[in-house]
């Protein structure tokens, strides 16, 4: 999120959490204390998540201090013990993000189990791009089918108005996260595809 128009049609049309990116390469790349004053109007409403890469302490001392999230979405190669550390010092919950392509992707959970609050499922950055996410590209959903029963995660990658249906169907994702998807360019949220992409997920959940 980078405007209040986005955020506050975000949140009306039914999110339950709201994002802010802290990323310097990336078009969706927010100071710290422009996202607080963004989240100010809703929080309590949803949940503010700061989407962070790798980050070191004193970027995290900042991002937790301007922004007050309610979760910390850690979306670089971070270790388990550098999340126990982050999960430490901040006390907050963390949501952890993975890139997808094949089966074996899904196994490097498995020393984050108990460690992290939910998992994220992302696509793998296509070549050459300097974004961990927020590609727009998707994975082979159907992956999912063999996870563990009980794995609390968000399916994200790609999604838009016309996959999310699929997406649902084959995953039955309890969770789903979007971003490009409801862009007009990069880093510009579009209220019209924001309309369509919840609208989209309300009709597919009543038929699923
Ligand atoms: O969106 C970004 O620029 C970004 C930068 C660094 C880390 C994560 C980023 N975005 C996250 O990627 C996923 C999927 O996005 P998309 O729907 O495929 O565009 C989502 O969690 C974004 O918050």
């Amino acid at each position: 999120m980078k405007t209040a128009e986005a955020v506050t049609r975000a949140v009306e049309k039914g999110a339950t959490h709201i994002g802010f990116i802290f990323f310097p390469k990336s078009p969706r790349n927010i100071e710290p204390d422009l996202a607080g004053r963004l989240a100010d109007p809703v929080r309590g409403r949803v949940k503010v998540v700061a989407v962070t890469v790798d980050a070191d302490n004193d970027d995290l001392d900042e991002i937790v201090d301007l922004l007050k999230p309610d979760i910390l979405q850690l979306h670089g190669s971070e270790s388990p013990d550098r999340v126990l550390t982050v999960k430490a010092l901040y006390g907050l919950p963390v949501i952890k993000a993975f890139a997808i392509r094949e089966a074996s992707d899904l196994e490097k959970i498995d020393p984050y189990v108990g460690i992290v609050d939910r998992f994220l499922f992302d696509a793998k950055p296509p070549k050459g791009s300097e974004l961990p996410g927020g590609n727009g590209v998707s994975f082979d959903w159907s992956l999912m089918q063999s996870l563990d029963e009980g794995v609390n995660y968000m399916l994200s990658g790609g999604l838009n108005k016309d996959n999310v249906a699929e997406a649902l169907a084959v995953t039955r994702a309890p969770g789903l996260d979007v971003s490009s998807g409801v862009e007009s360019a990069p880093g510009v949220k579009d209220l019209g595809m924001i309309d369509a992409f919840f609208d989209a997920v309300r009709d597919a959940s009543r038929r699923t």
